[in-house]
């Protein structure tokens, strides 16, 4: 079955009864107090545990002038039932070891009933108690439909309980709390459903019936209840009633409702008349009022308290996550079979895939029918006149992650002859392999039989409106539409950016030295080392990321200023106390492993930005060592001095540089290789490596591995990456 089935079940039952789990959540948490209440004051003998019937039943005898019967109530607490000395008749709390009175028992507070019966019933007696209990069932669905989920999402129920990457607040919790509340519940659900069933007589229950032949009872020899055996091996803590018998004549007899059976006890002579072990159902249902109620033990009651907590935090989670979903699908008005133009988006971090939507809305507002989805999506369209192609490149030339499968789709799913394709690459010159992914998309499409090119591809640095724009006007053109433009809001900064106060930029000598911007967000601002800053240096469209460092509780940036760089000119020319906007993009993919045993970071140039603000906060003292790479001494300066003080400090045990034009002419990758051994054996007992720097480094370093891993390990790099033992942010 797929994740989605799971994941739609889940949600379908989560929404056709969130009204009831609630009521029921909310209820069951006031509930859960009245244990806790009703164990205070405590009337629990001293050694109740190690008391029999042989030495309760004489201590009664002594203190009441007749007893009719004795129980022990959930709490432990003996209530008897009789006539005191002075002939009256009372209901009360009794030490089981001397017969004194210790108070009487109240009923039930008139709210705890009324919590009770609406918790129950909905006050709607029978029609009520049955949807309590499908409530409860559907409950039991739920739990165990996430259960799937959780298992799928940790590839593994050997998983289960591994480390869950925080993509947003409710999904993480959903997801931590869920795993942690699952048993109490699963058991909540169950033993409602349970309870139900037997209300509505779903289960067969016997009646208890004893057979006894009243002729054969024997009259003698007469024994004190000091001395019947069975009396004597009666523990307490077993009993559930005791019925005394009417009279004095032997016909009538004890009868012990103990918790897994009834026994009848001859008065005279203590003999056992007849015993029945109750069934299975019976034990089940008691067992389940306990476990349901918590009545039994008050750690439980909060346990059940802290589950129907989590159960309303989980409705709200639940709700948060689906909606976050759901406004994240590409909204499409018309369906993909009934379309004139399909837009294909190859998109990493959806800037490319709202220039597609920016263009499925002039088309549909032209009153055409366009769908709009990722490449990845890529199928038979069956009405497809024009299928438009917007991809970016990504790694070194790669494909962006929503379209690594379009190549072997394209083989798979054949047009109608004739259709028209355009692409449109969007890259940008800082990478040499400028808008690769798609000019290979271009020739293989160009090499499909049904397919017709509309227009030479065209490429876009930047994500330029206006180079997209150009594209646009001869494109419409060549379709024959008219007054097709990108709209304005497509050449403005994001909405909705934070100010943040620079506090500190330092000054460089050299161009090879790069400098430290040092930055604060506002207090409401979480982040940490590895994520990303994102600044808009010409007040425009145009973004810069910088991997941040989180250094003295401010985001520090370490940039290598290029001499036409829009982004590094901007930020060398900040002065303390200028303000930026800008957005944190948070990169829960590269946190530092806390539970790791050790951590190898690698860098080259800037890319030790995050890694400074790792060490920095490695209050723990995990085992961390840092292989840094530069070009000359003067570009590992700036970082010397807080490297120095961390070694002291025990929170990096072990920092190496490479320098590619000075001294040795090393790389990072040349230090790593003297430490190959060390490196092979600290993947092999679950460490991590992480990665930060350029994308050639990373090539060169993800290849050697390779090699490393094969030789010393017999394993590939692909399994420590598949295990999360290879974390990369290179660019
Ligand atoms: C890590 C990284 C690698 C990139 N590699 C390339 C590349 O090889 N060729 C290229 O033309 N653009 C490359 N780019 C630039 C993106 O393709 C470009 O910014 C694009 O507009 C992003 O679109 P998206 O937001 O839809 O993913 C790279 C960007 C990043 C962050």
């Amino acid at each position: 079955m797929t994740i989605s089935v799971w994941r739609y079940s889940h949600f379908a039952l989560a929404v056709s009864s969130f009204l009831f789990i609630t009521l029921a959540a909310v209820t069951g948490i006031v509930l859960s107090f009245e244990p806790i209440t009703g164990k205070v004051p405590s009337y629990k003998a001293d050694h109740f545990n190690q008391l029999t019937l042989a030495e309760t039943i004489p201590a009664l005898k002594r203190s009441f002038s007749s007893v009719t019967s004795m129980r022990v109530d959930a709490n432990q607490f003996v209530v008897v039932k009789g006539t005191d000395t002075s002939g009256k008749a009372l209901e009360a709390y009794v030490d089981p070891s001397t017969g004194k009175v210790l108070g009487t028992p109240h009923k039930q507070h008139a709210f705890y009933q009324w919590v009770t019966a609406l918790h129950r019933s909905l006050f709607l007696h029978e029609a009520g108690r049955f949807f309590v209990g499908l409530t409860s069932f559907l409950l039991l669905l739920i739990a165990i439909s996430g259960t799937v989920l959780v298992i799928r999402r940790q590839r593994g129920w050997k998983r289960f309980f591994t480390r869950i990457v925080k993509d947003n607040f409710a999904q993480y919790y959903h997801v931590v709390l869920g795993r942690l509340s699952l048993i109490p519940i699963i058991l909540i659900a169950l033993t409602g459903t349970w309870l139900s069933m037997a209300r509505f007589g779903l289960l067969t229950e016997k009646k208890v019936v004893h057979h006894i032949d009243e002729n054969t009872i024997r009259e003698e020899p007469v024994r004190q209840p000091a001395a019947f055996p069975v009396f004597k091996q009666v523990l307490l803590s077993q009993v559930q009633t005791v019925d005394y018998p009417f009279s004095e004549f032997p016909e009538d007899y004890y009868t012990l409702k103990l918790k897994d059976r009834e026994i009848v006890v001859n008065q005279l002579t203590g003999e056992k008349l007849s015993e029945v072990i109750y069934p299975v159902t019976t034990t089940l249902s008691r067992l389940s009022l306990d476990w349901h109620t918590g009545r039994v033990s008050i750690l439980w009651a909060i346990v059940l308290a802290i589950a129907c907590l989590n159960i309303l935090f989980f409705i709200y989670s639940g709700f948060a996550i689906s909606l976050k979903r759901l406004a994240g699908r590409s909204r499409n008005k018309y369906k993909p079979e009934q379309c004139r133009f399909i837009i294909l988006a190859g998109s990493e971090n959806g800037s490319t895939m709202a220039f597609a939507k920016a263009l499925q809305g002039q088309l549909i507002a032209n009153g055409e029918m366009a769908y709009c989805t990722d490449l990845n999506n890529y199928q038979t369209f069956p009405q497809a006149e024009h299928i438009i192609i917007l991809t970016s490149t990504y790694g070194l030339g790669d494909a962006p992650a929503n379209a690594n499968r379009f190549a072997s789709l394209v083989k798979k799913y054949q047009q109608q002859p004739g259709v028209h394709f355009s692409v449109v690459g969007f890259g940008s010159h800082a990478y040499p392999d400028f808008c690769q992914f798609a000019f290979e998309v271009n020739n293989l499409l160009s090499l499909q039989p049904w397919a017709l090119p509309l227009l030479e591809i065209h490429t876009i640095n930047d994500k330029s409106p206006d180079q997209f724009n150009q594209w646009l006007v001869t494109w419409s053109q060549k379709v024959g539409l008219t007054g097709i433009a990108l709209p304005e809001t497509m050449k403005q900064k994001p909405a909705g950016l934070e100010t943040m106060t620079v506090i500190e930029k330092t000054a460089i000598t050299h161009a090879d030295e790069p400098f430290i911007v040092r930055i604060k967000p506002s207090w409401r601002n979480k982040y940490t080392s590895g994520d990303l800053l994102a600044v808009y240096p010409a007040d425009d469209y145009r973004e810069r990321l910088y991997s941040i460092g989180k250094v003295g509780g401010h985001i520090q940036l370490s940039v290598k200023r290029h001499p036409d760089g829009l982004g590094s000119t901007y930020l060398y020319h900040l002065r303390p106390g200028d303000t930026i906007q800008a957005r944190v993009v948070p990169n829960p993919h590269f946190l530092f492993p806390q539970q790791a045993p050790a951590v190898i970071m690698i860098s080259n140039g800037t890319g030790i930005a995050p890694f400074l603000g790792m060490i920095e906060e490695n209050n723990q003292l995990s085992e961390c060592y840092l292989y840094c790479g530069f070009r000359y001494k003067l570009s590992f300066e700036p970082f010397a001095a807080a490297l120095n003080e961390h070694m002291a400090a025990n929170k990096l045990d072990g920092l190496q540089v490479a320098y590619s034009r000075e001294e040795e002419k090393q790389y990072v990758k040349d230090l790593l290789a003297n430490d190959a051994d060390f490196v092979a054996q600290t993947l092999a007992r679950g460490g991590v490596l992480m990665l930060c720097g350029s994308l050639s480094m990373q090539h060169d370093i993800i290849a050697w591995l390779e090699t490393v891993c094969q030789e010393r390990n017999g394993k590939s790099i692909s399994h420590y990456q598949s295990h999360g033992q290879v974390l990369m942010d290179c660019y």
